[in-house]
């Protein structure tokens, strides 16, 4: 349904009033409705605007050349090879969005028990951000930092025994940020919530320094069905035994996540993030409001997925559900959105102008 600018939502030209339709006027002080009449009057009251300066856009990395594959369940989404991935990195550069983030398809060969090629130098994600930075130095690169994409159990930390180990794998997730540093990403986003990350990675990037290198801290991550076509798209959803309750966050707790921020904010995070989104605006809202910290939120492939689906299926309108779901997150305080609609949302912005 096309609402042209200025156009009251009511039809102009719809049915005639049924003569039969009579009531008293109310006597209403306030008819909320005013504010409502037409685009302009409604333009004038919003309370929460989405700009591209609000957006991150995650991209997925994979071997190859020219390469887009595109990623069954998140239609719209591909893997693509280091050069298509500086492509979409230009396009987000015209497109005014600030920052993206790299998530790598890691072949399969590659993954072990501990996750080593994490601490490649020459691995898909450090390959990629060289590549970007050196076309496009003032683009901002996000990496994210847990060990699922090279780990041969898709969990995101060194196990023993079916346990994730909590100490050891901070210890490996240092090195992994110092590697992502060194090739040149700005803001390193720790997404394995083990305890004590933070401050570790933060100690060691400012020791080799890196202090200028930000980070965004998983503060509050909850352990999550909606992760499913991100384990997908990196290729760890077969390798996945067990799941990640040890470690990520009960879906069902509130105050539990606000101690997350607190002690990741104590340790040194610049930005926190809550994830998923939709599910958790509830969560974004308490983080921002108690601790007024650069907040941000995941839109995850989950919701990314429901979203495109329904569309695809003709259920909902794509660009419309898009937009309101984006606009759900400045309204619940967030700063910022991860989502893979970043670049579709960035270009319908910049047609409205
Ligand atoms: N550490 C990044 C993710 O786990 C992303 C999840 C998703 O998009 O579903
Ligand atoms: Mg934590």
């Amino acid at each position: 349904m096309a609402i042209k600018y200025g156009r009251p939502i009511e039809m102009r030209d719809g049915p005639r009033r049924d003569a039969a339709i009579t009531a008293p006027p109310l006597d209403l002080v306030a008819r909320l409705r005013r504010n409502r009449k037409a685009e302009w009057a409604r333009r004038l009251v919003r309370e929460s605007v989405l700009t591209t300066d609000d957006l991150i856009w995650p991209l997925f990395v994979a071997d190859g050349v020219n390469g887009r594959t595109p990623v069954p369940s998140m239609p719209g989404v591909d893997r693509l090879s280091v050069d298509q991935c500086v492509r979409d990195a230009e396009r987000a550069l015209k497109l005014n969005i600030p920052c993206i983030a790299l998530f790598p398809y890691t072949d399969p060969a590659l993954r072990d028990l501990s996750g080593s090629e994490a601490l490649n130098t020459k691995n898909l994600v450090c390959k990629s951000v060289r590549a970007i930075k050196r076309e496009f130095p003032d683009l901002g690169v996000l990496c994210d930092v847990a060990l699922d994409p090279f780990t041969s159990h898709g969990h995101d930390g060194l196990i023993e025994d079916g346990r994730i180990l909590n100490d050891e794998t901070v210890a490996v997730l240092v090195q992994q940020a110092l590697v992502q540093a060194e090739a040149g990403c700005d803001i390193i986003a720790p997404s394995d919530m083990m305890d004590g990350r933070v401050g570790a990675i933060r100690r060691a990037l400012d020791e080799t320094g890196f202090v200028d290198v930000q980070i965004m801290a998983y503060a509050a991550k909850y352990a999550s069905a909606f992760y499913g076509p991100f384990r997908d798209a990196i290729g760890s959803a077969k390798a996945l035994t067990g799941d990640k309750r040890t470690y990520q966050m009960d879906s069902a707790n509130s105050d539990e996540a606000l101690r997350e921020v607190e002690l990741d904010i104590a340790e040194g995070a610049d930005m926190v993030l809550v994830k998923p989104g939709m599910p958790y605006l509830d969560i974004v809202r308490r983080v921002k409001d108690t601790f007024g910290m650069p907040t941000f939120a995941y839109q995850v492939s989950g919701e990314y997925a429901m979203i495109a689906a329904a569309a695809g299926n003709g259920w909902i309108d794509r660009d419309r559900a898009m937009m309101e779901s984006l606009v759900a997150f400045k309204r619940a305080g967030a700063d910022g959105v991860l989502t893979y609609f970043a670049a579709e949302a960035a270009e319908k912005l910049k047609r409205n102008g």
